[in-house]
């Protein structure tokens, strides 16, 4: 219930009160939409109990010349209200967007293992729609049609005080179902965003899967998961619909019995003379006027409804921590050297479960350090706490001596690359994805790194050299091709630190040769932290570290390594094998 409070208000401090400007202008807009919408009802008790009986020509052409203005009215007040709010709303819908966007950037890494990517892309592109009910006409007319309710009540009253009373009866009941139905429908919203998402995110994930699920035979398995989601989804708006249903038809039934009371009461009222045909033609259309807003008012309310659930998703997450947290990561580094010291260092990924134990080691400034060991022995996760993406719970990690968890991480990360294994190369040209991390490199700069990773080989067979478009439009690249690139990219961000992920597809030799190249000219006078898959990577490096079951088994060159006869010497041998 709290929570609620606290979302409407902060809807209203985030988005309403900032307009205020121009949510005063609907809302004028909208008073004079609704008075001048209640001229002609109140006309045609004139019409019928004065201009006809009288056969007065001019009175008559008085009051039409009142209902055709007050009609014009309405059309302009319409017009400059969809004109003025729902133009404002589409504008803060992509402001909106834009914030959540820049928002989620800066979350820890964690976050995003834990999230589907679909799901993601749906809480920036739909989550926050719903600000245009608030913003735009909805909330406008909510208030609007309150305003001629009101209005209309009060002329009722007037015109036959126990007739309105009557009304009133069936009236309160239907408001009193509508409100409690939209307590009713607001977590189904919410749950439907969930659901939604969870579908995307799937649907996203078997496209981009589709080699391993024909690979697999697995399509039918794919279908079944995707028509369960769209199921649940089916399910959700059922129930959702079946609140709305109540709604729509309690209000057809309690109003039609109204009606019916009506024009009981209004015909016995006329019968014995203590109520005018004009009195009665004007009651029946002012009650339409009173009951039209309160019907659309429920139509309204479940688009706010809808609106408020999206609009809570995106204030949990706008108000996630972000992994720079300004009071502990305020050492700004300048230039660094790159001496990065691991000391006692310990982590989980989940309470309980330890995947680094104590881990010790230094690398110093401009060596390379090589990390080698079995598959999920904790390689990644040592590089991971290396780049910042992941804190130790223990021990302490420092770069020139000075706390990792405590530097800005804008200014440790701009001297810090990485070449991950599936390294990620978007549609565009070979040049805009070398320049990514630094666009306004010189061409010479360009160059130098195009020169050093050994991608001006392959490019300059293409027609169009650096400026050939990859990806979905463009030419498919070997994974070799893609390696270098991504090595280019690196080479030009000139960091301090390297971290490598190698990849550990087996290529021809003569791609071997071009990758162990660049792969040289990149870790030169750098601080390299590899996951070595490559027995040329590890001979160079200056120390290899065995990692077994989060600890460091052995550690050592490669020729003292080898002469130990340990656990290196046997995966050396091994790999020298196949
Ligand atoms: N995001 C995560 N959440 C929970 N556990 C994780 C996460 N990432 C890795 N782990 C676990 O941490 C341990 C170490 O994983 P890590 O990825 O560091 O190993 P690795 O040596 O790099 O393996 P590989 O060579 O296969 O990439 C593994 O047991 C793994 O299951």
């Amino acid at each position: 219930m709290s929570k609620k409070k606290v979302s409407y208000k902060w809807a209203f401090k985030e988005f309403i009160w900032p307009r205020k400007g121009i949510v005063l202008v609907g809302l004028i807009l909208i008073i004079f939409k609704s008075l001048s919408g209640l001229v002609l009802p109140y006309a045609s008790k004139n019409l019928i109990d004065e201009v006809i009986p009288n056969r007065d020509m001019k009175a008559l052409s008085l009051l039409l010349a009142a209902v055709c203005f007050a009609i014009l009215i309405q059309a302009v007040t319409s017009f400059l209200l969809t004109k003025i709010l729902s133009v404002e709303a589409q504008h803060l819908i992509s402001k909106l967007r834009a914030q959540v966007q820049k928002k989620l950037l800066k979350l820890p890494v964690s976050f995003f293992d834990n999230q589907k990517s679909g799901a993601l892309v749906s809480r920036v592109m739909t989550d926050v729609e719903g600000v245009r009910n608030l913003v735009g006409t909805g909330l406008v007319q909510l208030i609007g049609g309150s305003i001629t309710a009101i209005i209309s009540l009060i002329i009722l009253l007037k015109i036959n005080a126990t007739m309105t009373f009557f009304v009133l009866v069936p009236v309160s009941l239907f408001a009193f179902i509508a409100l409690k139905a939209f307590g009713k429908i607001r977590p189904i919203f919410r749950e439907r965003g969930k659901i939604n998402a969870e579908v995307t995110g799937r649907l996203t994930e078997t496209l981009n899967g589709i080699r391993v699920i024909k690979g697999f035979n697995a399509e039918n398995q794919e279908s079944k998961t995707f028509e369960d989601g769209v199921e649940k989804l089916f399910l959700n708006v059922k129930k959702s619909l079946t609140a709305t249903a109540l709604i729509t038809s309690s209000s057809a039934f309690l109003l039609g019995l109204a009606s019916a009371g009506i024009m009981g009461i209004g015909g016995y009222f006329i019968m014995n003379e203590s109520m005018t045909y004009g009195e009665f033609v004007s009651f029946t259309l002012f009650l339409g006027f009173m009951i039209a807003p309160i019907v659309q008012m429920s139509n309204i309310g479940s688009q706010l409804t809808e609106a408020m659930a999206g609009l809570d998703r995106t204030q949990e997450l706008m108000e996630m921590a972000e992994e720079q947290d300004p009071l502990n990561r305020n050492i700004v580094l300048q230039e660094i050297k790159g001496d990065l010291k691991y000391k006692d260092v310990s982590f989980s990924y989940e309470k309980g479960k330890e995947v680094l134990h104590s881990i010790s080691f230094d690398a110093p400034a401009g060596s390379v350090t090589a990390l080698v060991g079995s598959s999920g022995s904790g390689k990644s996760t040592i590089a991971g706490l290396a780049a910042t993406y992941l804190n130790p719970n223990s021990g302490l990690i420092t770069i020139d001596g000075i706390d990792l968890t405590k530097v800005d991480l804008s200014s440790y990360r701009s001297q810090l690359g990485v070449v991950l294994q599936d390294d990620f190369l978007f549609e565009g040209t070979i040049r805009e994805n070398i320049l990514f991390p630094r666009p306004e490199a010189s061409e010479e700069q360009l160059l130098a790194a195009v020169k050093g990773a050994y991608v001006n080989e392959f490019t300059e067979r293409f027609e169009e050299g650096l400026d050939t478009v990859i990806g979905e439009r463009g030419v498919k690249l070997s994974g070799g091709q893609r390696q270098r690139i991504s090595i280019a990219r690196a080479i030009l961000a000139n960091p301090k630190i390297i971290l490598l992920d190698e990849a550990t597809s087996n290529l021809d030799t003569e791609s071997e040769m071009f990758i162990q190249k660049s792969l040289h000219s990149l870790m030169q006078n750098r601080t390299t932290l590899v996951i070595a898959h490559r027995l040329s990577t590890i001979k160079q490096a200056d120390q290899i570290l065995v990692i077994e079951n989060g600890n460091i088994a052995e550690r050592g060159n490669h020729e003292e390594l080898i002469e130990k006869k340990g656990r290196y010497y046997d995966l050396y041998t091994y790999q020298s094998k196949i």
